[in-house]
C-alpha cells in the first residue's frame, strides 16, 4: 500500500523523458504517491526543446494551494522554474505551507543546450529557493554557473565547489559528476552539519541516451526522503535507480533518448524471484 506522498513542482516535458513526467514515473516506481504543480509547458522531444510556455503565476499558485492545503506532501522537489517570478512565488508558497524535505534541482539547460532558466532568474534562485532546501542537486555546469566560476573538469575539484554551494544555505549539496569524462560517474554529497563527505560512484555507461537523468535522480531522492529515509540512504537508492535506468536507456526518437524508469523495479523483482 502506498502511504507516502511526494510533490514535484516542475516543467512538463512533452517527450516524457524529463520534467514532471520523469518525476511522476519515478515516484510511482518507488511506491510513493506522486503529485504535480506544472510551472512551464515545454514542447520537447529527443531532438531538443521546440517551445517554452511559462504558466501564469495564478495557475502555479492555485496548483500549490490545492495540493498542499488538502493532501500535503512528505517531500517536495523543484525542477524547471524558468522565471524569477515563478521562483519567488514557489519559494513563498513553500514557506507558507511549511513544506518538508525540499529537494531543489537547479535546472538550467537541457542536454541539447536549450535554456531552461532565464539568465535574470539566477539571483532569485540563489536568494529565495536554495536556502530552503534540504538537498540541492546541481550538475557541474549548474554548480559553476550558480557560483559564477569557470567549469571544472576533474573529480578532485568537486569537493571545493560543493562546499562553496553550502554557503548559500541548503543542508546538503549533491554535486553530480555526469558531465565529467572518465570510466566512472561520481556524485559527491556534502553536508552543512560538518559530517563526512560521501562519494556515490557507478561505472559510466556508454550511451548517448541520458535525457532526464538529473530529474530522475532528484525525484528518486525526493521519494526516499518522503519515506523518512536519511539523506545518505536516499541518495544511495537514487543512484542505484538512475544507474539501472541508464543501463536500459531507450533508443527512441532521432536524438538523445530517455532512460527506463522501470529498470530498477524489474531488477529488484528479478533478484527476489
Ligand atoms: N553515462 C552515465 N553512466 C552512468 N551514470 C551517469 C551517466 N551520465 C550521468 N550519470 C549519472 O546520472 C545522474 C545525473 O547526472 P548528470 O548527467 O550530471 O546531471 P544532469 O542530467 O542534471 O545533467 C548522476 O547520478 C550521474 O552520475
Ligand atoms: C521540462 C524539463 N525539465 C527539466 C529538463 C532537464 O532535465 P535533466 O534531467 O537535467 O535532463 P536533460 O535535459 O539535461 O537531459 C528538461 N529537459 N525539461
Amino acid at each position: 500500500m502506498i502511504t507516502y506522498k511526494a510533490l514535484t513542482i516542475a516543467g512538463s516535458d512533452s517527450g516524457g523523458g524529463a520534467g514532471i513526467q520523469a518525476d511522476i514515473k519515478t515516484f510511482q516506481e518507488l511506491d510513493v504517491f506522486g503529485m504535480s504543480v506544472i510551472t512551464v509547458l515545454t514542447a520537447q522531444n529527443t531532438l531538443g526543446v521546440q517551445g517554452v510556455f511559462p504558466q501564469a503565476l495564478e495557475a502555479v499558485e492555485a496548483q500549490m494551494d490545492s495540493v498542499l492545503s488538502d493532501i500535503g506532501a512528505d517531500a517536495v522537489k523543484t525542477g524547471m522554474l524558468f522565471t524569477a517570478d515563478i521562483i519567488r512565488l514557489v519559494a513563498r508558497k513553500l514557506q507558507q505551507h511549511k513544506a518538508q524535505n525540499l529537494v531543489v534541482d537547479p535546472v538550467m539547460y537541457a542536454k541539447g543546450g536549450a535554456q531552461l532558466l532565464q539568465q535574470e532568474a539566477m539571483d532569485a534562485l540563489k536568494q529565495t529557493l536554495l536556502p530552503l532546501a534540504k538537498v540541492i542537486t546541481p550538475n557541474i555546469p549548474e554548480a559553476c554557473a550558480i557560483l559564477g566560476i569557470p567549469d571544472i573538469h576533474n573529480a578532485t575539484d568537486m569537493r571545493a565547489v560543493a562546499e562553496k554551494l553550502l554557503e548559500l544555505g541548503p543542508q546538503y549539496v549533491l554535486l553530480k559528476g555526469g558531465h565529467l569524462s572518465g570510466t566512472q560517474a561520481i556524485d559527491l554529497l556534502v553536508a552543512a552539519d560538518g559530517s563526512e563527505a560521501v562519494s556515490f560512484i557507478s561505472d559510466r555507461i556508454e550511451t548517448p541516451h541520458t535525457h532526464g537523468t538529473g530529474c530522475t535522480l532528484a525525484s528518486a531522492i525526493t521519494a526516499e526522503l518522503a519515506k523518512g529515509r536519511p539523506v545518505n540512504e536516499a541518495v544511495q537508492t537514487a543512484k542505484q535507480f538512475i544507474t539501472a535506468a541508464i543501463s536500459h536507456s531507450l533508443n527512441i526518437g532521432g536524438g538523445i533518448g530517455p532512460t527506463d524508469h522501470g529498470a530498477y523495479r524489474r531488477a529488484r523483482l528479478h533478484v527476489l524471484s
